[in-house]
């Protein structure tokens, strides 16, 4: 079946439309025509695999990734960066104004990424055997068992990347196996954090003793500042880390500056992935606020980066954030940074704003939840809550757009301002600001 692609879906694939049915399409673009092959089809949509691109887009470009499309990571890899600026915009207004009834004009150009690849501070990435028999690390298809090893990663600091090399030659150097869900024992996971040439590094395994010299060699890497490993011998769990940390050597923390602040990463702490982006984030955040605010509370804080950045902001900021190791961070932080007003709460996000909010008045309410958005308990809360102005950090555009249309009974966009922060994937990041009607 031939196909003209019309628009770009959430998911960075082509839509086209036979007999009024949507065919959501990989590897292609807008005013792209190919001829596919239907592999589902659904009573409301079907999906398509490209058999032959037969009109190519002008924004067409060679991917610089030997297995884009098949890891699933970039899918807009395929085209020029300002192409791909345009389609996460189109993206967001799209899901805005279908949940929400967002005014487009209130929606403004996206803050492009100075850097276009090598910008990733972390990788998270499975272990597996390759046909000789060495450990690797790669990505599962998305939707099957099949593992690609992954050569060279080109959103990664490639500082990143030579760690990632040099840990597993010392890991097939001591003959180290993938992970056997019988035995329990191998390696699972390699994570790595990368901030200012210094990494933290962390291995998940089984029930696994590491010898002292493997750990040695690994700590003589260059950059390397600790050395983790977390047991994780749970069958099947979307969690990467096991529930057990131990520090095999190093420091505890990844010590990093982040313009004037200095910050304290523990590995299960949630860390922006595109250091240079998240100042930019931030900074754009605080420029749309007032000037000065009473109280201030951080829904979802991690380490509490956001919050100190608005230290100067309130008379007080308290953040709440749900994993222990992120608080116990993020309270270290406003201590290394001075902020004597800045506080951090572990609890959920919605109970404790419940709390908070029948003792006290909240002038501004600044929110960056996971991809899930914000649950029931949260939006109740603020609807029943007097919260004045509400900052709101999306990394999902579906869940911003269901999100606001519930917020928009009490609330009023003032204004949408998307950042890229990951090239050549899907995903679009945004800030909103809302203001109690
Ligand atoms: C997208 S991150 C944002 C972190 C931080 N704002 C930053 O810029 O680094 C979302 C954070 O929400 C936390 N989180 C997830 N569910 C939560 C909940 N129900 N209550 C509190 N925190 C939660 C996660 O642990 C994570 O640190």
């Amino acid at each position: 079946m031939r196909v003209v692609i019309e628009k770009m879906g959430i998911n960075g694939e082509g839509i086209g439309y036979i007999n009024r049915k949507p065919v959501f399409v990989e590897g292609v673009l807008i005013k792209e025509e190919a001829d596919i092959e239907i592999t589902a089809n659904n009573k409301t949509y079907a999906v398509g695999k490209v058999k032959k691109i037969v009109k190519t887009s002008e924004h067409r470009v060679k991917p610089k990734c030997k297995i884009q499309g098949r890891c699933g990571a970039c899918p807009l890899m395929i085209t020029d960066y300002e192409n791909q600026c345009a389609v996460k915009e189109a993206n967001l207004k799209q899901a805005l104004i279908k949940y929400a009834h967002v005014n487009p004009r209130l929606i403004k150009k996206i803050i492009p990424s100075e850097n276009v690849f090598n910008y990733r501070n972390q990788l998270k990435l499975p272990f597996s055997m390759n046909e000789e028999r060495e450990l690797v690390t790669g990505m599962y298809q998305p939707n099957s068992n099949y593992f690609n090893e992954i050569d060279h990663c080109v959103i990664h600091d490639q500082d990143l990347e030579q760690t990632r090399k040099a840990v597993l030659k010392v890991l097939n150097d001591y003959r180290c196996r993938s992970y056997d869900y019988h035995q329990k024992k191998g390696f699972r996971s390699l994570i790595i954090r990368m901030i200012d040439g210094r990494s933290q590094i962390t291995l998940v395994t089984g029930e696994e003793e590491l010898p002292a010299s493997m750990i040695e060699a690994i700590m003589q890497i260059k950059g390397v500042v600790s050395l983790w490993q977390s047991v994780n011998t749970i069958k099947k769990t979307p969690e990467i880390f096991g529930p057990k940390m131990v520090l095999l050597a190093g420091e505890r923390t990844l010590d990093i500056r982040m313009d004037d602040l200095k910050l304290q990463l523990s590995p299960r702490s949630f860390f922006q992935l595109n250091t240079l982006q998240a100042k930019r984030l931030y900074s754009t955040a605080k420029g749309l606020l007032k000037e000065h605010y009473g109280l201030i509370v951080e829904a979802y804080s991690g380490v509490g980066g956001i919050s100190l950045y608005l230290k100067d902001k309130a008379d007080e900021i308290i953040g709440i954030e749900s994993i222990k190791d992120a608080v116990v961070n993020a309270n270290a932080n406003a201590k290394l940074n001075h902020a004597d007003n800045v506080s951090f709460i572990c609890a959920d996000a919605a109970d404790k704003l419940t709390y908070i909010s029948k003792k006290r008045e909240i002038d501004l309410l600044v929110v960056d939840p996971p991809r899930s958005g914000l649950d029931d308990a949260m939006l109740e809360t603020i609807l029943r809550s007097k919260i004045r102005e509400i900052v709101y950090i999306s990394c999902n555009p579906a869940t911003l757009g269901k999100n606001l249309d519930i917020l928009l009974d009490r609330y009023e966009v003032k204004v949408v301002q998307p950042v890229d922060m990951f090239p050549n994937t899907a995903h679009v990041e945004s800030i909103t600001l809302l203001v109690r009607k």
